[in-house]
């Protein structure tokens, strides 16, 4: 399947972008934590079954599950010539500066990482200074460095594949991240959908060499011409009055983005952490949004855009932009002590598959039996490891295909 179509959160899945997370969370320390934006240290075993059981679960929903590795190394395995190209550049974004490490960090990489996907893998997972053999006695950093230090850090995050990168209709937001630790994850997007054969044609509406940030999790394509976009502490206004310019002056049909303006806080990090939507006529969403919550209609007009405050209950709101009368359903069933634990491990962040089903976190129960009753069909993959990271099943899928009807 070439190019992307994704132009709702809830029309049946075909394919879709995941990380299988890899060595790169065995870098993780008790002291880069906070850093590397992970409130635990998962055990990585553990976490690949957790995550090998979401791909099956999607496979026996008939969606086909590409992965980024495989992609970027079929981009090297393609051209070549890109190989040195695209290890320089990631070399240069973790921050090494010196001719001499340059040059020392990038023979290892090729000459120790012979196939593209170890090479890609490798890039990942981060490196430590004793990993390289450095002559000790040519150098006073080498000396007196400790010789665990990473010199280049790893990016647990990665298996979030719906942050860095964003389909949006038959188009993608290559995103500049708000963290140093995310921001060369998109150096992977760059290449695959300059280079890879079934992506290269995709229109792009943001670039990664933007100046202000924006997350795929703030990202929700509500139908073929809404699209909502969380103002979050992810997302900046200035970033959404950019693609909104971008996509209204591109062929898309999206005349409409709505900018939720939602608290900046951990537990509130992207808009898809306060809600998701699970049906037709149907959302998931934290409680705690329904207060603080205010919401802005971006128009085109003329070269600009215009843009007004829309001063309604989040309800009536997406029941204006949806179409039809839409039901919210709260995570943790109303009761507040589950609302707030199941919301910390991601209970309104579901994935849609199809219309009434989707995959959740097995351990969040009470938000389960709720979506239940009002009858959903609910898929439930195993989640302990997985969830230290903060994040639930729709930040660790990006759809790049679904159905229009
Ligand atoms: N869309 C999402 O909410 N993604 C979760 C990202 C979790 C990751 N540890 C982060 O802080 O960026």
């Amino acid at each position: 399947m070439a190019g992307v179509n994704v132009k709702s959160e809830i029309m049946p899945l075909k394919k879709v972008l995941l990380h299988r997370p890899g060595d790169e969370l065995l870098n993780l320390t008790p002291n880069t934590l906070e850093e590397l934006l992970f409130d635990d240290i998962p055990f990585l075993q553990v976490a690949q079954a957790e995550h090998d059981a979401f791909a099956e679960i999607l496979r026996n929903e008939g969606v086909e599950v590409v992965y980024l590795e495989d992609l970027m190394a079929e981009v090297l395995d393609l051209y070549p010539e890109l190989r040195e190209k695209f290890l320089k550049q990631f070399i240069f974004e973790a921050g090494i500066r010196t001719d001499r490490y340059q040059k020392i960090i990038y023979d290892y990489l090729n000459d120790n990482y012979v196939t593209n996907k170890e090479l890609v893998m490798k890039t990942m997972a981060g490196v430590n200074l004793q990993e390289l053999h450095t002559d000790k006695s040519n150098s006073l950093v080498d000396l007196v460095s400790d010789a665990s230090k990473l010199v280049i850090a790893p990016m647990p995050n990665l298996y979030f594949t719906r942050d860095p990168f964003a389909m949006i209709g038959n188009g993608v937001s290559i995103n500049r991240m708000y963290s140093e630790t995310r921001n060369r994850e998109t150096i992977y997007g760059e290449y695959i959908f300059k280079y890879h054969p079934d992506l290269q044609d995709v229109p792009e509406y943001y670039s990664r060499y933007n100046t202000f940030h924006i997350e795929g999790g703030d990202i929700l394509n509500i139908n073929d011409h809404v699209l909502a976009i969380g103002i979050s502490q992810r997302t900046e206004p200035d970033a959404i009055d950019q693609i909104a310019k971008n996509i209204f002056h591109s062929d898309s049909p999206i005349d409409t983005i709505l900018a939720f303006n939602i608290p900046n806080s951990r537990a509130f990090m992207h808009l898809d952490t306060v809600f998701t939507q699970i049906d037709y006529d149907k959302f998931t969403i934290h409680p705690g949004i329904m207060g603080p919550l205010t919401v802005f209609e971006i128009k085109p007009e003329g070269e600009g855009i215009k843009v007004r405050e829309i001063n309604e209950p989040l309800e009536q709101i997406l029941t204006t932009y949806v179409g039809r009368p839409v039901k919210l359903i709260p995570c943790g069933g109303g009761d507040r002590i589950a609302a707030e634990r199941e919301q910390w491990n991601d209970g309104s962040n579901t994935l849609c598959v199809r219309p009434g089903t989707v995959v959740v976190y097995q351990r969040n129960d009470v938000t389960n039996a709720v979506l239940r009753e009002a009858g959903l069909n609910v898929l439930e993959m195993p989640s302990a490891e997985l969830s230290r990271g903060r994040g639930g099943p729709r930040c660790m899928s990006m759809p790049l295909w679904r159905d229009d009807e």
